[in-house]
């Protein structure tokens, strides 16, 4: 079986390179139903789509493991946004979970430590699973955070840490806000093609597709701005036409 790496490009190569953040209030109904009719209506202008605790805390493993095969069985690689960050055993457990849900990848943090990662990519490649870390957030203050001033043998800013973790410890991909496209490129000069970089914040938190595809993002994460629009198939069909553009 291809790698996930593998398998994402492939079908992006058709597809484009939007990966749809299955996104829906605690209000919303029927969310196994809208999802697949999401996988139904939207697969030909994606290449996966993302789901975060939005709905995996509501729905049940059956309904999951539903929308995973569906996803599947139109071609699209699905990735549990849960943003794993804990000891060895516990990340071990929650991916045998998450692969067993029908998973392609997972996301994780890095503020794991170094050893932990490198334990969860080798569980998850022997699966034939990815893993994407976290590397510069998309949200503002993400600043404060990821930019932080560090002293690790040289003074340099966590994300910059981060991207030298994701590259030793072999992970698929690292995620890289939108609204930071300078970062973006910084990342993709340094990881060149050792790693996908995956871009979440286009339109609603205000970053630009355009923009961070010329910087260097390989995947787009986008949610509300095709969920929410009145019409998701034409607002997809532009970004699909952006991203095969860049
Ligand atoms: O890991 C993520 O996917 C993520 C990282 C990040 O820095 N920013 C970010 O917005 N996300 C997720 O990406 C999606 C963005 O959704 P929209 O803002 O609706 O396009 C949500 O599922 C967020 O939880």
């Amino acid at each position: 079986m291809a790698t996930f790496k593998t398998r994402l490009s492939q079908i992006s190569k058709k597809n484009g390179k939007i990966i749809l953040a299955n996104d829906y209030d605690s209000s919303e109904k029927n969310l196994t139903t809208k999802t697949i009719q999401n996988i139904k209506t939207l697969y030909p202008y994606l290449c996966g789509i993302k789901l975060n605790f939005h709905l995996l805390l509501p729905l049940s493993f059956k309904e999951i493991s539903k929308i995973n095969k569906t996803a599947h069985n139109y071609g699209l690689q699905t990735i549990a946004d849960i943003k794993l960050n804990d000891i060895g055993n516990t990340n071990k457990v929650t991916t045998e979970h998450l692969w067993n849900l029908g998973f392609d990848a997972v996301i994780a943090n890095p503020i794991m430590g170094l050893d932990s990662l490198k334990q969860l990519v080798k569980s998850s490649h022997k699966e034939n699973k990815g893993v994407i870390t976290l590397c510069h957030m998309s949200a503002p203050e993400a600043k404060l955070s990821y930019d932080m001033e560090i002293k690790m043998g040289k003074s340099q800013k966590l994300y910059q840490l981060f991207l030298d973790w994701a590259i030793t410890s072999k992970v698929d991909g690292i995620v890289v806000g939108a609204t930071f496209p300078e970062i973006i490129q910084y990342c993709h000069k340094k990881a060149g093609s050792k790693l996908d970089i995956f871009s979440p914040g286009i339109g609603t938190q205000g970053g630009s597709a355009k923009n961070v595809l010329s910087a260097g993002t390989d995947y787009l994460i986008i949610g509300r701005t095709i969920i929410n629009d009145k019409n998701p198939v034409s607002v997809s069909k532009e970004l699909q036409l952006q991203s095969f553009s860049k």
